[in-house]
């Protein structure tokens, strides 16, 4: 029985990321807690002076002045208990909210690559950006901010000269971190792109080591780095240079305001409308007050990549599909049908396949043969969920691919694609597909794929690490282990994008006896070849030229039909492969298969010549 899950949708107003915010509200009034405690305690410091200038010394009391000492201590004394727990609560909430939210664009950054989405590791990148900014001083400045103006208050209580002084200085400052923003927000986002741009060119170079390397291209590359690096370096001067002179200033403001409030006050006290304790205490409660204008300033630039990084956090999630939490199926039988199956490039709308029709049965082999570029590919890449049709219809026992619960459907597909993509870990986890190691099901499928020997011959055998795609084997070895990944626990349908691109004769043979027991086994298969040992067990073969299904039908009749059509243009090239395929005289797939040849079934595109598809 299929297990019923409730379908759920997040909606466009709550991503994963506003849902991860809201979470953390609790964390954030804790935050305002301590920060509404630690600026009162910061009044410590000029309660303390107006008390000692004004009561102390002018009456002469030791003892008042112990136990102020004393209190103040205490007090100080949790001003850096307080201080210490909020740093402690604002790094973890960075770590909550990376550990929550990191999945969500890993998986989103897996997906959208299939959509032809460049951006690789960059939205984990940004929310690391995100949480440093959190993780330190950057998230305090505004739960500090808002105290600013009690602090103001309370100079201007103290003498209404001093609270102007406070007011505008403080509205200076204001203005300053505007202007700050201003200038810097332009030359900050310019910056932030260059930058992952030229890394993004870095990391490809190292991907592609050894192209780079053997064909001289470093130089060539370092150059065109150095140029974007180069832009994204100059817009760093310019916004660290603006920064500087406002931060400059910013300073001098300070300092400045600082100074102005003791001769204020001076001019107070020889008035007698101040205190001497009073004058004190003003100054160091401006310093308070401004306290945050300056720390903002500073923590400027990685507030304002923070923000960036945050924007497209934000974006990404609301670009992304509707997240439905699928009804979990019945373990399939692998009947495969393609139904009038268009294709168009998400980036361009060209057509990659057009009206594509088929079917495969379970226990049936389907070889897809045609030129270059015909689509072949593509079409594994739809029969596999990992591409949506722009019309038409792909089903799997009946359900619409893109109706299966994709983590479920992946356990009952095999999938080897033309560029193997192998994990950098042991043969083990690769052939494992990374999850929980089922070592009886790994060896397995070694067998199945006829790779044990191969793996046992290996340093370290199933254990041996490979590196990232796969360097460390051979580009047969990668073939083999890459095949046993795709038939590990037993798939129902199995996808083989060229699996015998890298085989010897050994290989061809070993891969022509497993096509053999899948078959036996009542998988499914499509394999994409028109080698002799993938033939020789194709049941049919479909034809695919242009994206267009040029041929369908059993493999014989399509085989007469292409020999035909060389035979009768005389010219081998109108046949659109490189040559006529043939079957090898050792055909294993003649066991077993007692049906007659059935009909072609060409799914024919309207506009294709008709000597070319047999009806
Ligand atoms: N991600 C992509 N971005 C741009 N174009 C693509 C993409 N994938 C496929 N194409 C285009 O789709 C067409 C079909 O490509 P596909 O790889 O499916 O052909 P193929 O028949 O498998 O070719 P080959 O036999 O050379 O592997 C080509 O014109 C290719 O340029």
């Amino acid at each position: 029985m299929a297990q019923q899950a409730s379908i759920t949708r997040s909606s466009r107003q709550d991503t994963e990321l506003d849902k991860a915010l809201s979470a953390c509200r609790s964390a954030f009034w804790i935050m305002a807690l301590f920060s509404l405690v630690i600026n009162l305690l910061l009044l410590t410091q000029p309660i303390y002076m107006l008390q000692v200038y004004d009561r102390v010394l002018t009456t002469g009391h030791l003892e008042t002045l112990i136990t102020l000492t004393g209190l103040a201590a205490i007090a100080l004394l949790l001003l850096g208990a307080l201080d210490s727990l909020r740093s402690a609560v604002t790094a973890r909430i960075g770590c909550w909210l990376y550990n929550r939210l990191g999945p969500v664009y890993l998986a989103n950054g897996v997906n959208a690559r299939l959509l032809g989405d460049t951006a690789g590791a960059q939205p984990l990148r940004d929310l690391s950006q995100v949480q440093t900014f959190i993780a330190t001083q950057g998230l305090t400045v505004f739960f500090d901010a808002p105290w600013v103006p009690a602090f103001v208050i309370l100079i201007w209580m103290l003498h209404p000269v001093l609270g102007i002084l406070a007011l505008c200085s403080a509205i200076i400052l204001l203005a300053l971190t505007i202007a700050n923003d201003l200038l810097t927000r332009k030359p900050n986002l310019t910056a932030n792109l260059a930058q992952i741009s030229a890394t993004q060119q870095a990391e490809a170079a190292i991907r592609n080591a050894e192209v780079v390397c053997a064909m001289g291209m470093l130089p060539a590359i370092v150059e065109r780095w150095r140029n974007s690096n180069a832009l994204a370096q100059s817009a760093i001067r310019t916004s660290a240079e603006l920064g500087g002179v406002l931060v400059g200033l910013t300073k001098f403001m300070r300092f400045l305001v600082q100074i102005a409030a003791l001769g204020l006050g001076a001019w107070l006290v020889l008035r007698g409308e101040l205190s001497p304790g009073a004058m004190i205490a003003g100054s160091i409660l401006l310093g308070r007050a401004l306290a945050p204008v300056e720390l903002a300033m500073s923590v400027w630039r990685g507030f304002s990549s923070a923000r960036i990084a945050y924007g497209r956090l934000k974006l990404r999630l609301q670009n992304s599909p509707v997240d439905i939490n699928r009804t979990r199926l019945p373990t399939p039988a692998g009947r495969l049908t393609v139904e009038n199956v268009t294709y168009l490039l998400p980036q361009d709308r060209r057509p990659v396949l057009r009206n594509v029709s088929f079917v495969v049965e379970p226990g049936e082999a389907v070889a897809i043969i045609g030129p270059s570029a015909g689509g072949k590919s593509t079409l594994c890449r739809l029969l596999v969920g990992t591409a949506i049709p722009s019309s038409g219809q792909i089903r799997i026992d009946g359900s619409q691919i893109d109706h299966w619960d994709q983590d479920q459907l992946g356990q009952f597909i095999g999938y080897l694609p033309q560029d193997i993509e192998l994990f950098a870990t042991s043969v083990r986890e690769n052939i494992a597909r990374m999850g929980q190691v089922d070592d009886q099901a790994v060896v397995e499928a070694a067998m199945t794929a006829h790779a044990h020997e191969l793996i046992q011959h290996l340093p370290q055998g199933y254990e041996t690490q490979i590196g990232d795609g796969g360097t460390g084997l051979s580009g047969g070895q990668r073939q083999r282990v890459g095949l046993a990944r795709a038939v590990y626990r037993n798939p129902r349908l199995i996808v083989l994008d060229e699996p015998n691109a890298n085989l010897d004769q050994a290989g061809e043979s070993a891969l022509a006896a497993t096509l053999h027991e899948l078959k036996q086994q009542g998988t499914a298969l499509i394999i994409v070849g028109h080698r002799p040992s993938t033939l020789a067990q194709a049941d049919k073969i479909l034809l695919l030229k242009d994206g267009r299904v040029e041929l369908f039908g059993p493999r014989e009749q399509v085989l007469q039909t292409l020999r035909g059509l060389a035979a009768t243009s005389g010219k081998p090239g109108t046949v659109p492969m490189h040559k006529t395929p043939s079957v090898e005289e050792n055909d294993t797939s003649k066991e077993g298969h007692t049906e007659g040849p059935a009909p072609i079934t060409a799914s024919v595109p309207e506009n294709a010549e008709p000597n070319r598809c047999a009806q």
